[in-house]
């Protein structure tokens, strides 16, 4: 297994090191494992001038899988948009092709009380948000800010999804479920915005070829409420770039924190980049108080989609259970009669476990 290491940013080196000792762990239990470090984002721009340095790309390209911490900083906030680091991210997954993020809410039992909602609302929560990827607003031409015919500045961005993009997306969420509960809720803007009106179109026509899940359809702004009043009627839930990201940070706090939600950005053949839901969260950077978990279970992803390995992927996810069921919880799942740990405590505790 060869692993591109991109840190990046913020509290992407300490929650990236977590992961990384887990990986060791293994390694040294006779799975193969090959890792290298390159920068991306406020590193990359550090390095190399270059929020995604060609060399940094290569690596990433020439890997079976990638494991990425956060990029971004306010001192990089200044730069003109191509040198941000942020753009480094939107260019490594587009040109990884990646277009299918997985990002899967779910509640472990032990963390009930660290959960925005009350216990029997979330008690069994497990969604799986496929979220796609390189399309949307995010990509869509034209966009800049111009002056406009009053002679006054105007941003613009362009929301643009082609046919084939949603198929693709609509096929990987279909394939979920059909291993899952069977029921596939699209969410969209259908009754305001054109590109989401095709969007829902096509993800009719894809759900022909799966007889057996059931496709249902909500708009964004219901699908917000929707989450936090009953989140166990979802089972996987497809969306746009836009309303994925929106949906996967406020799916985070229904498991206890956005620290606990882990991703893999997949391409057509499942080559993945495997990276936490969160951000560099440059609030806390430098104090090894982070959450490690999301970054952890994202390894634990990369085992099972990249690697095939879903015995490798369960022994991690079971290693983390174990440190919660113990008790340990960073600050921002921390509840009374629960020990604290640190970023670095909590790494060291996961490897124990495993
Ligand atoms: N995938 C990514 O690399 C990614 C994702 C989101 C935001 N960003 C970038 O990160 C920077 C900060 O953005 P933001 O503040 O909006 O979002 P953020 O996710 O970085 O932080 C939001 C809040 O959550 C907390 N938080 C995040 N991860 C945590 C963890 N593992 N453990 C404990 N607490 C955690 C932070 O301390 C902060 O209070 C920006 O530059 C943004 O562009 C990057
Ligand atoms: C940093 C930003 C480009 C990124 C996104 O919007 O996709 C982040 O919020 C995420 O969720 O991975
Ligand atoms: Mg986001």
């Amino acid at each position: 297994m060869r692993i591109a290491v991109l840190p990046g940013d913020g509290i992407g080196p300490e929650i990236v090191a977590q992961a990384v000792k887990v990986l060791k762990a293994l390694s040294s239990d006779g799975v193969k494992i090959e890792m290298e470090e390159a920068p991306i984002g406020g590193a990359g721009y550090d390095a190399a001038g270059d929020p995604l340095p060609a060399a940094t790309l290569k690596l990433a390209q020439d890997a079976d899988a990638v494991l990425l911490g956060a990029v971004g900083g306010w001192n990089y906030d200044t730069l003109p948009r191509p040198m941000r680091p942020e753009q480094g991210l939107l260019r490594i997954r587009k040109e990884l092709n990646l277009f299918a993020n997985l990002r899967p809410a779910l509640l472990y039992p032990e963390l009930a009380d660290a959960s925005s909602l009350k216990p029997e609302v979330v008690s069994g929560l497990d969604i799986m948000i496929v979220r796609e990827l390189t399309g949307d607003i995010y990509f869509g031409q034209p966009r800049g800010i111009h002056i406009n015919a009053n002679g006054e500045r105007e941003g613009f961005n362009t929301m643009r999804y082609s046919e084939s993009e949603i198929r693709r997306i609509g096929h990987v969420a279909f394939d979920i479920a059909s291993k899952r509960n069977r029921k596939v809720c699209s969410v969209d803007k259908a009754n305001v915005l054109e590109t989401t009106e095709l969007w829902r179109q096509i993800m009719i026509e894809v759900a022909k070829d799966y007889p057996d899940v059931e496709l249902s359809h909500m708009y964004v702004d219901n699908a917000a409420m929707q989450l936090v009043r009953a989140p166990k009627q979802f089972d996987v839930i497809v969306t746009g770039n836009i309303f994925g990201d929106i949906l996967s940070d406020e799916a985070s706090m229904l498991t206890g924190s956005i620290g606990m939600l882990p991703s893999a950005s997949l391409d057509s053949n499942n080559k993945g980049m495997y990276e936490p839901s969160h951000g560099s969260a440059p609030d806390i950077a430098g104090q090894n108080i982070a959450n490690p978990l999301a970054t952890i279970l994202s390894a634990a992803m990369m085992m099972r989609y990249t690697f095939n390995s879903e015995e490798v992927a369960q022994r991690i996810e079971n290693a983390v259970k174990k440190v919660l069921a113990n008790g340990l919880r960073t600050s921002d799942i921390w509840t009374e009669g629960s020990r604290k740990a640190s970023c670095s405590e909590m790494g060291d505790a996961v490897v124990a476990a495993l």
